[in-house]
């Protein structure tokens, strides 16, 4: 336990061999070359990028906050950080400053360049857009066009898990084509307690925390508009203010979202892309974004104001791996450690859905723990197993 606060270490990047290092040192070169290839950027830009990819290599963290609208925020999250070498950084901390460092190298907050304001990743979002596998998701949401709503509303649950797996940043060189692309095991299952949480009586908020664009907000959305359509009064849709994390989904993410949705030749798609956007004009749906999601806090540390939004709402739906780890502190957790115990914390009712892709584990069953390490000794971070896990 960590002597400070009761809670196990904090991952780190400086294990030999470990997930965590390896994002560093094999996913991050392939991340910064996909990058210059992608765009016509100036020399002192790929300089920039270069320079970013070697200092967190093996380089120190610098004192000066990156320049922009949330300088102050990271003033204050460097301090204790500022001097030491990267490789001795907690991973979440060291991978979101990475994300907001390489803004910076973009010059994507620089009032006087060209370059503001342009989305580093969006020609690899874009392209999933109008990919075979996000054709194939909607004809699979065509197909339940007939079943009755509760139904179509667990399935779209497994979908919108599932949707997931299609993280770019993971992608980046881990699933191979072709690998990955449907539902693998589901290692634990709470879907009941999260249809519970739902047909409860009272007219609170959903609130849906999105990780991905492409094919995993599409999934997010069509499991929205189901709930709109189950009796959930309304939805609160909370997205990243700015890119992050290569794939995270912006507000510009859903919107275009939406336009692929019309664009493609699919009419239960087109109708969906039509209801959501009611719902958005209506306040039903409500997209929002929060600056705490772009920093490397944890929901230990929830500003007050989130935190009040949680605490009313229905249910909070935490989407994807990258806010598993913010919700457990991506710590050296035991992963028989029972998730009410890790989330207790949490303001309200919360359920996490994830596949995993980092070494991080908890609420799994003993049994089930010996069983994935003996068959599947890689199911914690391939992106082939998936968790619903709910704290009421
Ligand atoms: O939140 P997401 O999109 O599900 O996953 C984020 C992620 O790609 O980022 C980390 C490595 O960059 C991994 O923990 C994880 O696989």
């Amino acid at each position: 336990m960590d002597d400070a606060n009761g809670l196990p270490p904090r991952i780190g990047i400086d294990r030999p061999g470990s997930f965590s290092r390896s994002v560093f040192h094999e996913r991050h070169p392939v991340l910064i070359a996909n990058l210059l290839e992608d765009f016509p950027y100036p020399p002192r830009i790929r300089a920039e990028l270069e320079e970013l990819l070697a200092e967190s290599l093996d380089g120190t963290v610098p004192a000066e906050p990156p320049p922009g609208p949330d300088t102050a925020a990271w003033a204050a999250q460097l301090a204790p950080y500022a001097g030491k070498p990267w490789n001795d950084l907690p991973f979440l901390w060291a991978e979101a400053y990475f994300y907001r460092r390489l803004l910076d190298a973009v010059q994507y907050f620089d009032l006087s360049s060209p370059w503001r304001g342009v989305d580093p990743f969006a020609p690899q979002k874009g392209r999933q857009h109008d990919g075979p596998e996000m054709l194939r998701d909607l004809d699979a949401y065509a197909a339940l066009a007939e079943t009755d709503p509760a139904e179509r509303r667990r399935s779209l649950l497994h979908a919108a898990l599932w949707g997931n797996q299609a993280d770019l940043g993971f992608r980046t060189n881990n699933l191979q084509a072709g690998q990955g692309e449907s539902a693998g095991d589901v290692v634990v299952d709470d879907s009941d307690a999260v249809a519970e949480l739902l047909d409860a009586p009272g007219h609170a908020p959903v609130i849906v925390v999105a990780d991905n664009a492409g094919r995993e907000i599409t999934a997010d959305l069509a499991l929205i508009d189901s709930l709109l359509e189950t009796g959930t009064t309304a939805v609160e849709l909370h997205l990243k203010a700015d890119p992050f994390f290569v794939s995270d989904a912006t507000g510009q993410d859903v919107l275009a979202t939406l336009d692929a949705l019309d664009s493609i030749p699919n009419e239960p798609a087109g109708t969906l892309a039509t209801r959501l956007r009611e719902a958005i004009g209506t306040g039903r749906l409500e997209l929002r974004t929060h600056g705490f999601y772009t920093l490397p806090s944890t929901y230990r540390e929830l500003p007050a104001d989130l935190a009040t939004e949680f605490a009313a709402a229905k249910l909070v739906i935490l989407k994807g791996d990258l806010n598993y780890r913010r919700l457990t502190g991506d710590r050296e957790w035991d992963p028989a450690t029972p998730f009410d115990t890790v989330a207790s914390y949490f303001p309200g009712p919360v359920a996490a859905l994830r596949t995993a892709k980092s070494d991080l584990a908890v609420g799994i069953d003993p049994a089930r723990l010996a069983e994935l390490d003996q068959d599947t000794p890689d199911w914690r971070t391939s992106g082939t197993h998936a968790m619903i896990q709910v704290r009421r």
